[in-house]
């Protein structure tokens, strides 16, 4: 584990602040390639500059955050105006998916904070400096930030990945078998070929079938060259935009819009959104009747993907329970729409259990929960040597929690998938999985994690 804090005390100064929703709210702050965010609807965190950084690996990830997090909140000097979830000290962070992935994971310390929830906005300002806070100079060092205040929704849009459009092709390595067009790019495989990862699931099936394991989780992931550039702001704006139900995501080139929420901490109450199943919206085009009959129909109505969900939420309660005083779950999942697919989701909510005098924090929570069986498996143990075997690759960031959490105890810690990290100013590696469970079918798999890959596709400006 290694820490930049220097020993200077914490202090923070939060005010409440003037957005104009006229102006694009939120996202018309995302306009450096370098800023961290956590936005949903029109709801959320932008976070500029780093303070601080803790970075560590393997097992007790999760807990030497905690640890760090929490010295560096104890003595802090919070002057807080708003005091409601996401004011105050607030550190982004993401963690690798694997206790075994040389993948760092990170808690980020930003400068500064502007915040939006249910039409109030605040701005904080961070320092570990004796210098005194101000509002007067918090609105200086935003503008230092963002020099020109809110840009206009049209001046985003400059740069807006829809108005290229050119040919892709294959380039050197394996070449993806998929019709693209939009913006000029190409398209390579990463670890395994298609051929290669359908094999995998093939094996994963057979493995499933001796009884080992009831369900796998296996991912795969492709990487696109982009000749024009890639812009995480722009990609972070679009996803926004377009996935308004997902939680979009940047920290520190790791971007996406996840549908599916680990933890959500407010005060004592704990919220996870659990989805398992999926069908690809576009299955349902040409189809007699209305779209979502169909989706309750083909999901909804599938046995194998009710299984497949209802192993995930049971991974999820069982893991959740010992921390909780009540719990409850939808009895039945509920069809989640969103521009690419469906998913089987259900919501839980539990209201969080004093343990020797201490509600749990998010990250003792993430220790508990992670990983879900709606990203690796179960039995967990079993899963997870597996996915190491099959998948030939090191997933780093994808499918960790990525998230936020404040001086409070509050946070929002979402699964980091439909996404990718920006790798170079050309390159980008998107990653996508699949549950396979006793039934599973490569080719459809191979199938649905083109539909997983849409919302990164389209925000890069590739039409697929
Ligand atoms: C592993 C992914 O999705 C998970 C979340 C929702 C539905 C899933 C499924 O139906 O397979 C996956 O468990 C991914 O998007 O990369």
């Amino acid at each position: 584990m290694t820490s930049t804090l220097r020993t200077s005390t914490l202090k923070t100064l939060t005010v409440p602040l003037d957005v104009d929703s006229a102006s694009g709210g939120l996202p018309s702050f995302l306009v450096r390639d370098d800023v961290l965010c956590w936005s949903r609807r029109e709801n959320g965190l932008v976070g500029f500059g780093e303070l601080a950084r803790f970075t560590a690996t393997g097992p007790d990830r999760f807990l030497e955050a905690d640890i760090w997090w929490r010295h560096l909140i104890l003595e802090a000097e919070i002057s807080d105006a708003l005091e409601i979830p996401g004011t105050g000290p607030v550190a982004f962070g993401s963690f690798a998916f694997s206790k075994t992935s040389p993948h760092l994971s990170r808690l980020i310390l930003p400068e500064i904070v502007v915040g939006i929830r249910d039409g109030r906005a605040w701005l904080t300002q961070l320092t570990l400096d004796d210098a005194e806070l101000t509002e007067a100079g918090a609105l200086a060092a935003l503008r230092r930030w963002v020099p020109s205040g809110n840009p206009a929704p049209a001046e985003l849009a400059t740069d807006s990945p829809a108005t290229a459009d050119a040919a892709v092709g294959p380039q050197g390595g394996t070449a993806v078998g998929h019709a693209l067009s939009g913006r000029q790019a190409t398209l390579a495989s990463g670890s395994l070929s298609e051929a290669d990862w359908m094999q995998a699931v093939a094996d994963g099936v057979a493995e499933i079938r001796t009884g080992k394991l009831e369900k796998l989780v296996l991912a795969r992931d492709i990487l696109a060259t982009l000749p024009d550039g890639v812009r995480a702001s722009g990609v972070l704006r679009e996803l926004a935009a377009r996935y308004r139900e997902c939680w979009t995501y940047g920290v520190d080139g790791l971007v996406g819009a996840t549908p599916e929420m680990l933890i959500q901490v407010e005060g004592r109450t704990a919220q996870a959104r659990v989805l398992a199943g999926t069908l690809d919206r576009r299955d349902a085009e040409g189809v007699d009747g209305s779209p979502m009959a169909y989706a309750e129909r083909v999901l909804a109505g599938s046995e194998k993907q009710r299984h497949e969900h209802e192993i995930a939420i049971q991974s999820l309660t069982t893991q959740l329970a010992p921390f909780s005083e009540a719990m409850n779950a939808h009895s039945e999942p509920f069809i989640l729409e969103l521009p690419n697919v469906w998913h089987l989701a259900s919501d839980v909510k539990a209201e969080l259990a004093d343990i020797e005098g201490h509600v749990p924090t998010c990250l003792a929570l993430i220790n508990a929960l992670h990983p879900t069986a709606a990203v690796c498996g179960t039995p967990t143990l079993v899963a997870g040597a597996l996915i190491r075997r099959l998948e030939h690759m090191d997933r780093g960031p994808y499918a960790g929690p990525v998230g936020w959490l404040d001086g409070a105890g509050n946070g929002e810690w979402g699964i980091a998938l439909r996404g990718a990290v920006i790798e170079d100013s050309h390159t980008v590696r998107l990653y996508a999985g699949c549950g396979v469970v006793e039934g599973s079918l490569p080719e459809a798999e191979l199938a649905e994690t083109w539909a997983k890959f849409r919302p990164m596709l389209e925000s890069l400006g590739i039409r697929s």
